[in-house]
């Protein structure tokens, strides 16, 4: 995979304009205030639409007076050939009446030389918002549309054979050159750091990855662990700290829990994501950062949001990308796959012969609703291969674990409360408590294939209760 340099945006914005002064400082303006830096320049209008034919660009800033070819001339040429294209006009010419012409021909946005530039960098970064979520659903709609992944080697730490799980590998993959950020959300243990680490790779950016736990931080360390310090910042501040942005040059600044972020740490992040800049303590001078942010977490940032523990503005900026990963117990055919990765992995890290296990180890794991996720499973199969003696692993150590949790009341569906009481919504009349029960074992047989034991830790008896009952239904039918 190419290593690229973190460019801004991820398409090409190109700057029309017959004088070199106004291009040269609105270049410096537009990297400096909002880091954008992938910037083609061109003073001649009769070249621009061979630079169009070129490919890549998203954004053309152009001038209305022109030699040669004047501005709404190339908008013109330049909204029939490039629709995608999105065009500012930047005019010397502060009137009403040709403003309202390029609209209608198709211009974005029309700004006057004279307007501050605050206000037309703020339009420029609004038109590039805009391409890049009109260009990345194109590009999600494809993906899903032919199930295709560009890069299937970036995934390959990640086992999975859940079609959901693909589905959200397709949608990485289309955001991954984003330079917005990715939120990455789902219970603990699910995979949240492996997607934050095929993030890294498939945005190919030349820089490290530098993960930090923000957990617990309080403020001022948050400030320096992220923003570094200056000489003399605090007391014990002897020496230049480089921050961790500053470590993630060019690369991907991966922050994990980002839900236990203190509020007053939430205001940082957020400036420095709308400005890109940031100060590092005891400095006046502001640094630019050029890395990508990921960050995860597996609280739910919605209800956080709600009742006001996570700033909304901050929680809008973070899931303009949102990865969520599903839990293990609504993709229990990963359970197997996963079972025989870790069955070989712990075998070898722990110097053993890779035992095979009984069938009913799939059936017995396939009925619990792993709160821990893969780190829960992958724990259970560690400890059950350090103490397995004989060729086939014993499946006690899996009980215990499983036993002392309480397996899933309703089996792997029953995700909410809601479903509970629709089981007896429609019924006119209930039923009998013998034909619930006698409807639970029959249910808990199916779930178990047929094994008694694992059946009756399912409905929570003990297993000659179980065997007693089975025997008069029988007798029964
Ligand atoms: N699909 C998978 N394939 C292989 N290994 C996996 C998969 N998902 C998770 N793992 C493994 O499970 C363990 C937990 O994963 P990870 O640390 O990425 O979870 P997490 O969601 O970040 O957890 P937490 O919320 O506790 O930080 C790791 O050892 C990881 O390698």
């Amino acid at each position: 995979m190419n290593h690229r340099k973190l460019l801004y945006p991820s398409f090409k914005v190109l700057i029309v304009d017959d004088e070199e002064p106004f291009i040269r400082s609105l270049s410096i303006a537009l990297e400096r205030s909002a880091g954008i830096n992938n910037i083609r320049k061109c003073q001649e209008s009769r070249d621009v639409m061979g630079i169009l034919s070129e490919g890549g660009f998203g954004l053309v800033l152009l001038d209305l007076n022109m030699p040669y070819l004047s501005g709404d001339k190339l908008l013109e040429q330049i909204t029939s050939e490039y629709p995608e294209v999105v065009v500012i006009i930047i005019s010397g010419i502060n009137q009403i009446e040709p403003a309202v012409r390029c609209m209608k021909l198709g211009a974005y946005d029309y700004f006057v030389k004279t307007n501050e530039e605050d206000r037309l960098v703020r339009g420029v970064n609004r038109a590039i918002q805009m391409v890049e979520m009109a260009k990345e659903h194109k590009e999600i709609r494809s993906r899903l549309l032919h199930d295709r992944l560009e890069n299937p080697d970036a995934f390959e730490e990640i086992l999975t054979c859940d079609k959901s799980m693909r589905a959200v590998f397709q949608y990485l993959e289309s955001v991954a050159k984003s330079s917005m950020p990715i939120l990455i959300t789902g219970e603990s243990g699910v995979g949240k750091e492996l997607f934050a680490h095929t993030a890294h790779r498939l945005s190919g950016v030349e820089g490290p990855l530098v993960s930090i736990n923000v957990a617990g931080l309080d403020d001022n360390v948050f400030s320096d662990t992220l923003f570094g310090h200056a000489p003399g910042a605090f007391t014990s501040a002897h020496e230049v700290r480089k921050g961790m942005i500053e470590q993630a040059a060019h690369g991907t600044l991966f922050l994990d829990e980002i839900g236990d972020l203190s509020v007053t740490s939430q205001v940082k992040l957020l400036r420095l994501i709308q400005n890109g800049e940031y100060y590092p303590l005891g400095s006046d001078r502001p640094k630019r950062m050029n890395s990508r942010i990921v960050v995860a977490t597996n609280q739910d940032l919605d209800k956080k949001q709600a009742a006001g523990e996570f700033r909304k503005d901050l929680y809008y900026r973070l899931c303009a990308h949102h990865v969520h990963i599903p839990p293990l117990r609504v993709r229990r055919d990963d359970i197997p796959l996963l079972l025989n990765h870790f069955l070989g992995e712990a075998a070898e890290a722990l110097g053993k012969k890779r035992p095979t296990y009984p069938r009913e180890l799939e059936t017995l794991l396939a009925n619990y609703p792993f709160p821990g996720n893969v780190r829960e499973l992958q724990a259970m199969v560690y400890d059950a291969v350090s103490t397995h003696k004989s060729k086939v692993l014993s499946l006690d150590s899996f009980k215990r674990k499983i036993g002392a949790m309480t397996l899933a009341p309703n089996g792997p569906e029953a995700e909410t409360d809601q479903q509970d009481e629709r089981i007896f919504v429609s019924s006119k009349s209930l039923p009998s408590i013998h034909d619930v029960a006698d409807l639970l074992v029959s249910e808990a047989m199916k779930r178990a294939d047929g094994n008694q034991s694992i059946a009756s830790r399912l409905i929570g008896i003990s297993q000659p209760a179980l065997s007693k009952r089975l025997k008069k239904q029988k007798q029964g039918e």
